[in-house]
């Protein structure tokens, strides 16, 4: 039996000449992963060559070897990248074998090369056994009876055609190291983290779009100029948007400029929209995704680490009114999610540092394994750095990620309107919303969560809910990690009334997201004002 903790990482087929052996190679190196080619390893055991096996025992002999080196090394090549001889994958066992380790979640990759420029290469070598004669015949016969195995069988198809081996070794290690969160429901969609990851827009946004509007801001101009290259060469027209940054983003005004740019550009129902960004250029983009003539096809291509965590996934959309945060919006789900790892190189510490709070926040929650990642790794984490992030930090970021988007996954999956469950991604908001507010959106986001967070914590201890050591865990954490856990500004009752706006409320009743413990988030509706204020002025500090 196949099994996925001690099968290869990728398989690479293909026909002969198409390049293999060395896309294999190089993409074990770049990933750090053993390599194996089933030809060379045929050889190594008979001592001969594979000319010299076909000439002195036939091609039956040198396939029987084959078939038993295959089925060796699915079931024992851990995280290995193993390249095939062109024919193995037409053998029934051979063939049954992969579509075997396919369901146990193998990558097949097919790389595909034009036949012209396979035959000249087919043409130039001499060492191929079934090339010999008229090689040019032989491998274009060849090729018509194995390429429909080869699509069959690929999770991957690499096309060799106008680019480089190092290229394509990038591309598939890329995509071998990509991660997919599923997020169901009646709209279901997936969300894939991984370097690299923007390459799959065309395949997210699909045929049936002939514009695309691209909208993001100024601080992520060289992303959004990528994407909208890889929309240009997918054969999209594309309409790009510069909106302000940040939160000045997301007010009226800039939908209103946006819904008149697509009238004047002739957007229909057909045509789609990509926001690419923060949190903020999401939600704006979702939000005009959602009223554009009542919904179109959007994607989301998050650039910061709270946009990949939390924003861009679950389908609240939304914009700021003077009266407070995210008062208008919708429920609208994307088409998909492309978190690509590399934008993450370009963003500045501190807003690196702010996403940490809504991860945090998934932690609380409902993911312990969150806590004690974020626990162990404080220090890197806070003084991440994206230009020089090694690849270990890398990894332990796109599993955070991961993990961050599986909690909120797992939310919006069965509550995506917010009637009870997903009320819990709020742990932290309601006091947090205020602060921004209140201090003119000069915090970010995630500070002003992590203030709240402890806000809801101090809550649940007066409330008798929590003990005064989570409480404690709660500022300590948060605060190894470089986020605020204390605020001075504003008074308690401009605070009380900017809660009462809250999205939870009910009438006059507020409803707070608070923890019975760590994982285990519960509501409080309407608490005491004495409590409120007891944990206000618990989340003062004296200066
Ligand atoms: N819809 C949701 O479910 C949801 C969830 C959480 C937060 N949000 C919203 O998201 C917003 C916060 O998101 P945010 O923290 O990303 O803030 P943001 O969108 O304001 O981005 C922060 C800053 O970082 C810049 N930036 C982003 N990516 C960059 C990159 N790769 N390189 C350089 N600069 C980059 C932005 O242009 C901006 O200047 C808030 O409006 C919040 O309400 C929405
Ligand atoms: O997805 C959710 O649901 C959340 O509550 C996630 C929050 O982290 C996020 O900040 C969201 O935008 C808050 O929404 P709001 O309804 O409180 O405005």
């Amino acid at each position: 039996m196949i099994e996925s903790n001690s099968m290869p990482k990728a398989v690479v087929i293909g026909m002969p000449g198409a390049g293999k052996t060395r896309l294999g190679r190089e993409t074990a190196t770049l990933i750090k992963a053993p390599f194996r080619d089933t030809d060379q390893c045929i050889e190594e055991e008979a001592g001969q060559s594979v000319s010299e096996i076909f000439d002195a025992q036939g091609e039956q002999a040198f396939r029987d070897m084959e078939t038993g080196v295959i089925l060796d090394l699915l079931k024992d090549f851990s995280g290995g990248i193993l390249s095939l001889g062109g024919g193995a994958p037409m053998s029934t066992e051979v063939f049954q074998a992969l579509q075997e380790y396919r369901r146990a979640g193998g990558a097949v990759v097919y790389l595909q090369i034009d036949p012209e420029e396979g035959v000249s290469r087919a043409v130039r070598s001499d060492h191929r056994p079934l090339l010999r004669g008229a090689a040019s015949e032989r491998w274009m016969a060849l090729y018509r009876e194995r390429r429909s195995v080869y699509q069959e069988l690929a999770t991957i198809t690499l096309k060799s055609r106008n680019t480089t081996p190092r290229a394509l070794a990038r591309r598939l290690a890329d995509a071998l190291t990509e991660r997919v969160v599923h997020v169901s429901g009646p709209d279901p969609y997936d969300v894939r983290i991984g370097a690299g990851v923007t390459g799959r827009l065309h395949e997210m946004l699909g045929d049936q779009a002939m514009r695309v509007a691209l909208i993001h801001t100024q601080p992520v101009q060289r992303h959004s100029d990528h994407a909208r290259a890889l929309l240009r060469q997918a054969g999209y027209q594309v309409v790009d948007l510069t909106i302000p940054d940040a939160e000045a983003g997301k007010t009226i005004q800039v939908s209103q400029g946006i819904w008149e740019r697509l009238a004047t550009e002739g957007f229909t129902r057909s045509d789609a929209v990509v926001g690419l960004g923060g949190g903020a250029a999401t939600d704006q983009a979702g939000f005009i995704a959602s009223t554009w003539m009542r919904g179109i096809r959007y994607v989301n291509c998050p650039t910061s680490l709270l946009a990949m965590v939390d924003a861009s996934t679950g389908g609240k959309t939304g914009i700021n009114l003077e009266q407070g945060k995210n008062l208008v919006g919708s429920f609208y789900t994307p088409a998909g999610v492309l978190a690509d790892l590399r934008a993450l190189r370009t963003l500045p510490n501190e807003i690196f540092v702010e996403g940490l709070g809504e991860v945090a926040k998934s932690g609380f929650i409902m993911d312990g394994g969150i806590l004690r990642e974020l626990e162990e790794r404080a220090e890197s984490l806070r003084s991440f750095d994206g230009q020089e992030s090694d690849q270990w930090l890398g990894t332990v970021v796109q599993d955070l990620i991961e993990r961050t988007v599986e909690v909120k996954a797992r939310h919006v999956s069965v509550d995506l309107k917010e009637s009870g469950l997903r009320e819990f991604l709020n742990y932290g908001h309601t006091l947090g919303h205020a602060i921004e507010k209140i201090e003119h959106f000069t915090w970010r986001h995630g500070q002003a969560v992590s203030v709240g967070m402890v806000f809801a914590a101090e809550l649940a201890r007066i409330t008798g809910h929590l003990d005064q050591d989570v409480v404690d865990y709660h500022r300590q954490l948060l605060s190894s990690l470089g986020l605020r856990t204390w605020w001075n500004g504003g008074d308690f009752d401009q605070v009380l009334a900017l809660m009462h706006r809250d999205k939870k409320a009910r009438g006059n009743k507020l409803r707070f997201i608070i923890l019975d413990g760590l994982g285990e988030p519960t509501h409080l509706d309407d608490p005491p004002v004495s409590a409120l204020k007891e944990a206000f002025q618990a989340i003062r500090k004296e200066e």
